[in-house]
């Protein structure tokens, strides 16, 4: 049915419509203002006898979500002639558009960081509001107008629905039949666009994270390609591709934090509650080790000195396979019971299990799964026709927790210094980014902690509640002469410390002081200290 959007008076209520603003399949949105207060805000109008009342749904959905972060205020709605109409706060720029604007390259890390951690914030707020949004795409994500600029809204709720029944107060039910598909062609998740699987909370954040990746992909995810389908087979071409397409090609080159997410909502079962602080504050450490501040406002165009673009940094390894997932399949296979039985079907090919098992190995012995198979046997060939095996990625945070258990097990002061030697090292070559993470200040607690006196219970540095003799300045973010200084002066200090006690004191003060910097960063001094503070412990052995 057509309908006729060029009719719609200019006065609809108390509203006076000035611009359109965009059209969409089912309807146009105006910027307009309030004939009586002057106030600008948005107003959505649709033909009432529309085949698919999206205005009619979001008038039942806004009311919901009314005061949560992100959420467009709805001042008013009603019906005038034939047409609805909404009037719900007045938005800036939608992320397709800003993405449009920038000629559509991959946006920069810490803005893809910055959406995510505002995305997921959302979708956590409406599921929350016990609402599935249930059309996530870039379009349907807005910024506000200043002073709002650097928030995402989260807009157009026409496909929304309420995922506890009002009367029973359970959550809907799962159906194994195949149902239409609703939502978009881009973002969709697999199961409900693919599949025909009934959307939950999972499949809205499924689709926020191939948002995600589609913006940090050269020319977008592969199935955005060729444009929106116009046959059947042609959608037909673009479900296979995206039901195909395998999270480890999709995030190739990308922080690996972008597969794990994309794997974990594809885990989430039916109705399972996702881990939102999980993940945001995932995303919020990986912006913060690649050096982004103020990473929970989304700041466009990004600050000049953080717009490094997100492919040619130095990314860390993608790990072939997840730490979760090589639990799960060691789990797999320590519930395997073999037996007696065959590995293999066919076992005539295969070498005698006993004459490849390496020298000195019994039954029982675990596997290295770090180690190249062909080591017990040297002569032995790689198996032809097998991937080549890619390392598995040891996140800053593993390597960090390793050390943290090193100085917790260090015996004496030659053992305290050559891992915080290591420690120093390890903070140095780790990319760009010499940010102390939460695991780098569990590091500094353990050693503090060795320092001080090894049997007594310790404040955490990063409460605070700290020990340091800077204490008594007010906490939070502190001017960076305050920091420079203080470290600056333990730097030349520490060479001086007469015993183990005035060095713990100067790792609580360093810890402090790290702490209430911005970006927590350790400067040249801050590693020049560290380093100080290893040679002083070996000196004081
Ligand atoms: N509150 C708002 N303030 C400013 N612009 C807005 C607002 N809401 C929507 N827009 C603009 O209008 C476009 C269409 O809005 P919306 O998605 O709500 O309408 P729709 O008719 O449901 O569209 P579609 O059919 O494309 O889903 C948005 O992409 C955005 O650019």
């Amino acid at each position: 049915m057509a309908h006729d959007y060029d009719h719609i008076p200019r006065r609809l209520g108390n509203y006076w419509l000035e611009t359109r603003l965009g059209s969409g399949y089912s309807g146009s949105i105006f910027r307009a203002y309030n004939v009586y207060t002057g106030e600008f805000v948005a107003l959505k109008v649709q033909d009432v006898n529309h085949e698919c009342p999206t205005n009619r749904y979001e008038e039942h959905i806004y009311p919901l979500l009314q005061g949560g972060e992100g959420m467009p205020k709805l001042f008013a709605s009603g019906v005038q002639g034939k047409w609805h109409y909404l009037v719900i706060s007045l938005l800036g720029s939608s992320l397709d558009n800003i993405y449009r604007n920038n000629g559509k390259k991959p946006l920069d890390l810490r803005s893809v960081c910055s959406i995510a951690i505002q995305v997921i914030s959302r979708l956590q707020t409406m599921h929350n509001h016990e609402v599935l949004h249930r059309d996530i795409q870039l379009g349907n994500c807005a910024i506000g107008l200043s002073p709002n600029e650097t928030m995402i809204y989260m807009i157009d709720f026409g496909f929304s629905k309420q995922y506890i029944d009002q009367r029973t107060r359970r959550h809907i039910p799962d159906s194994k039949q195949k149902r239409d598909f609703l939502g978009n062609y881009w973002f969709t998740s697999v199961g409900v666009h693919c599949k025909g699987k009934v959307p939950s909370r999972r499949d809205d954040l499924e689709a926020a994270a191939l948002m995600f990746i589609h913006l940090l992909t050269p020319g977008g995810l592969s199935w955005t390609r060729n444009g929106v389908p116009k046959t059947d087979e042609q959608h037909r071409r673009l479900k296979r591709a995206k039901e195909t397409a395998r999270p480890e090609d999709l995030c190739r080159g990308m922080p690996s934090e972008f597969e794990e997410f994309l794997r974990y909502c594809r885990r989430l079962k039916f109705a399972e509650q996702p881990d939102y602080e999980h993940w945001m504050n995932e995303f919020r450490e990986l912006a913060h080790e690649n050096g982004f501040t103020e990473i929970d406002k989304f700041i466009w165009p990004p600050p000049p000195q953080q717009a490094k673009p997100a492919r040619s940094q130095p990314a860390p390894q993608r790990p072939a396979v997840t730490t979760s997932e090589m639990e799960n399949v060691l789990q797999d296979l320590a519930k395997l019971q073999l037996n007696n039985r065959p590995i293999l079907a066919d076992q005539t090919n295969v070498p005698a299990a006993q004459a490849t098992k390496p020298e000195g190995k019994k039954d029982g012995d675990v596997i290295d799964l770090s180690s190249d198979s062909s080591v017990g046997n040297p002569s032995q060939e790689p198996p032809r026709n097998l991937p080549p095996r890619t390392p598995v990625r040891i996140k800053k945070a593993s390597r960090l927790e390793q050390l943290r258990i090193a100085i917790s097990d260090a015996t004496d002061n030659a053992g305290l210094a050559t891992v915080v030697a290591e420690f120093t090292t390890f903070l140095k070559e780790t990319g760009s980014s010499k940010t102390l993470t939460k695991e780098g200040f569990a590091f500094m607690d353990a050693l503090y902690k060795q320092l001080a006196d090894p049997s007594v219970f310790v404040q955490p540095l990063r409460t605070s509640r700290t020990r340091s003799t800077t204490t008594e300045k007010p906490a939070g973010p502190q001017p960076a002469y305050v920091k420079l200084d203080l470290v600056a002066r333990l730097r030349r200090e520490v060479v001086r410390a007469q015993d183990n006690r005035a060095l713990a004191k100067m790792v609580a003060d360093f810890g402090a002081v790290t702490n209430r910097s911005s970006g927590r960063t350790i400067t040249k001094d801050g590693f020049a200290f560290l380093e100080g503070l290893s040679s002083r412990l070996k000196a004081l052995n």
